[in-house]
């Protein structure tokens, strides 16, 4: 079932074209959104998250059109979001962090002091529910940030930059947590590290100056590179080096 439907996005910065007509559907399962710096990662989530409006086209998320208010009301309720930088209150507990989150997206009161508990579980921060925000660890802090994305069990979960600050540890928690949350959920995970997540992707998307230039599995992004023989400095793995080879590609497409 496509639960996300991306259609003739355009997305501007002042005059300055930054989403350059993204066509995108989406279903159940773990999808990677891949890209070098400014390539209009963080710009596709903020509209997938309802927080930036397309200057073009149509977003439709969960069967809700975010062209109309009561749309994108009915949108965010169901979605969590982790945007690369998030504000909070220092003073906050983790607890209180999250349990604000949930107050937001208008869950049943009744439902809340159960959710809380389990997301800040899964995110493996249970011993520290009660330290206030401004006493953690960047890992700590990001992890805070997904508890409260996944607060409502969302059917969509948007993450920026999601491992930004873990540990090899807590990355390897990280992707079981994606698995299990993908099992039944459209998750969409941002990186330009691409070995970061691609591992547990569903599906690739790989975004270029605005533009989609690939999209398929791991291995079909894997095998469109070169052999390390060919090309030593198309990558370390075979992930990055079909990486290199679809942006180069891209590149050497637009320039003739
Ligand atoms: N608030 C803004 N005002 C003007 N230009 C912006 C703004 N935010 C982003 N841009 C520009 O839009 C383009 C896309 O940026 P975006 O942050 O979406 O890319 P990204 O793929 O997330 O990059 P990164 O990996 O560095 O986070 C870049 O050229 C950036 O300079």
């Amino acid at each position: 079932m496509v639960t996300v439907r991306v259609d003739g996005l355009r997305a501007r910065y002042g005059g300055k074209l930054v989403l350059d007509g993204i066509n995108l559907h989406m279903g159940t399962g773990i999808h990677g959104l891949l890209g070098p710096n400014g390539a209009g990662k963080t710009t596709l989530m903020r509209t997938l998250a309802t927080v930036a409006r397309p200057s073009e086209g149509s977003v439709e998320l969960l069967g809700h059109d975010t062209a109309e208010q009561d749309g994108r009301k009915r949108a965010r309720r169901r979605l969590g979001y982790l945007p690369q930088t998030f504000g909070y209150y220092p003073g906050f507990t983790v607890a209180e962090f999250v349990e604000y989150m949930a107050w937001l997206k208008q869950m049943p009161k009744d439902r809340v002091p159960e959710a809380v508990g389990r997301a800040i579980e899964r995110v493996g921060l249970a011993d520290r529910a009660d330290s206030k925000l401004r006493r953690l660890s960047g890992g700590m802090l990001r992890r805070a940030g997904i508890a409260q994305a996944i607060v409502n069990d969302p059917e969509l979960l948007l993450l920026d930059e999601p491992t930004a600050g873990l540990d090899p540890e807590q990355r390897v928690d990280f992707r079981e947590l994606l698995r299990d949350i993908g099992s039944t959920s459209t998750v969409v995970v941002s990186t330009h590290l691409v070995e970061d997540v691609a591992v547990v992707c569903d599906e690739v998307t790989l975004l270029d100056g605005g533009k989609l230039i690939f999209r398929g599995t791991p291995n079909e992004l894997a095998e469109s590179g070169t052999s390390e023989a060919e090309d030593a400095r198309g990558g370390d793995t075979a992930l990055e080096r079909g990486y290199t080879a679809a942006l180069r590609g891209s590149r050497e497409r637009r320039a003739a």
